[in-house]
């Protein structure tokens, strides 16, 4: 549905996306995720039709819309776009709002959509006030609404969840997610928060200095992430120093530890991703570590650990929280990794 292949995006002669390429089939929901000014947004605008490309190619439904040289118009794209700030009509209600962008469509058939929409995003009892009085979420659903109703091909949402209090964001990424699949639209979004691209997206582009490093599920860029600035963005975790001894074992400062699987080619030295799951709370460890930092987070406690007797090395470790211990005191720790990941050493 969208094709986007060896892209790049100039503004005033500054390259601000450089050889993008992504795919998203019909119905997938697709997130752009990235620190602030890596060039999510810049995208999300071209595609809309926003901005001009200077390289490669979109393709909306395999027909180009942007190439260097041609440059199709916002409303032949059949592309919905959801704002940051929702940019509702004030002067319309939630239902006229809605409707808004079919006028194309014969007044009874117009009315069936708009129905449908307050329905789908639970706004039944909302569909004659007007926006100013309705709470940041329930703005937000209009909008979407207002975006879906004409069935547009591919829908972008800029930062959607961003105007929204924390609690918030998650429950209504969600019930978006329910109400995109349900209308089985493919889409786009950009967001600089993981839980919420984790909580909505099928397939996750993270990008940086205007590149993508990697494109896939949140599962593969958590486990399996192939640049060490996705395995630094991506979740929580320390790089430790590890040697390669055999066929079977690496050593590190947590002891010898038997690889489930070696990778092939690994180096003799290198740095080696531990994730907080990969830290064990083990009294009958013979390795002890140092409480440098902790956060209390309800039912679990994540600590920063020094190691050994320099300090020099940190893991995080996540542990029930009834394993309560103060900065300073020291508890047995062991190393359980399922996935070896692993960069040369900095
Ligand atoms: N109109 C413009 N003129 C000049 N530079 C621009 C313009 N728009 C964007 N840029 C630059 O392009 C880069 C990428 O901006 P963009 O808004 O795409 O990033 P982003 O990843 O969406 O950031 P954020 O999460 O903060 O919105 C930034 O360095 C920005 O300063």
């Amino acid at each position: 549905m969208l094709l986007i292949q060896d892209v790049t995006i100039k503004i005033a002669d500054k390259v601000i996306n450089d050889t993008i390429n992504l795919h998203l089939a019909s119905g997938d929901i697709g997130c752009l995720l990235g620190p602030s000014g890596c060039g999510k947004t810049t995208l999300l605008r071209a595609i809309a039709g926003f901005l001009p490309i200077q390289s490669g190619v979109i393709k909306v439904r395999q027909q180009e819309v942007s190439t260097a040289t041609r440059h199709a118009d916002i409303t032949e794209r059949k592309v919905g776009v959801v704002f940051q700030d929702f940019a509702l009509f004030p002067h319309l209600t939630v239902a006229q709002n809605i409707g808004f962008g079919l006028h194309e469509l014969k007044a009874l058939e117009r009315e069936n959509r708009v129905n449908e929409l307050l329905a789908l995003t639970q706004l039944e009892e909302h569909a004659d006030k007007y926006p100013h009085t309705l709470s940041g979420g329930q703005q937000q659903r209009v909008a979407i609404a207002r975006a879906l109703a004409p069935k547009p091909d591919l829908l972008l949402l800029d930062e959607p969840f961003s105007a929204l209090d924390p609690e918030l964001r998650e429950t209504l990424a969600k019930d978006i997610k329910w109400i995109l699949k349900h209308e089985n639209v493919t889409a786009l979004l950009v967001t600089h928060d993981q839980t919420e691209a984790f909580t909505i997206a099928d397939k996750i582009a993270v990008m940086s200095n205007g590149k993508i490093e990697q494109c896939a599920s949140a599962y593969a860029l958590y486990h399996e992430p192939e640049t060490r600035f996705v395995a630094d963005f991506i979740g929580e975790g320390r790089f430790i120093r590890a040697t390669h001894v055999d066929a079977k074992t690496l050593l590190t400062q947590l002891g010898p530890f038997v690889v489930p699987e070696m990778p092939e080619n690994i180096y003799k030295e290198f740095s080696l991703l531990v994730r907080p799951d990969d830290i064990l709370h083990d009294d009958a460890s013979r390795f002890s570590a140092t409480v440098v930092d902790r956060a209390f987070r309800g039912s679990h406690i994540l600590y920063t650990l020094a190691l050994g007797d320099e300090h020099k090395e940190q893991v995080l470790c996540l542990t029930p929280s009834h394993h309560d211990h103060q900065i300073g005191e020291h508890f047995g720790i062991c190393l359980e990794l399922e996935h070896i990941i692993y960069f040369p050493n900095a």
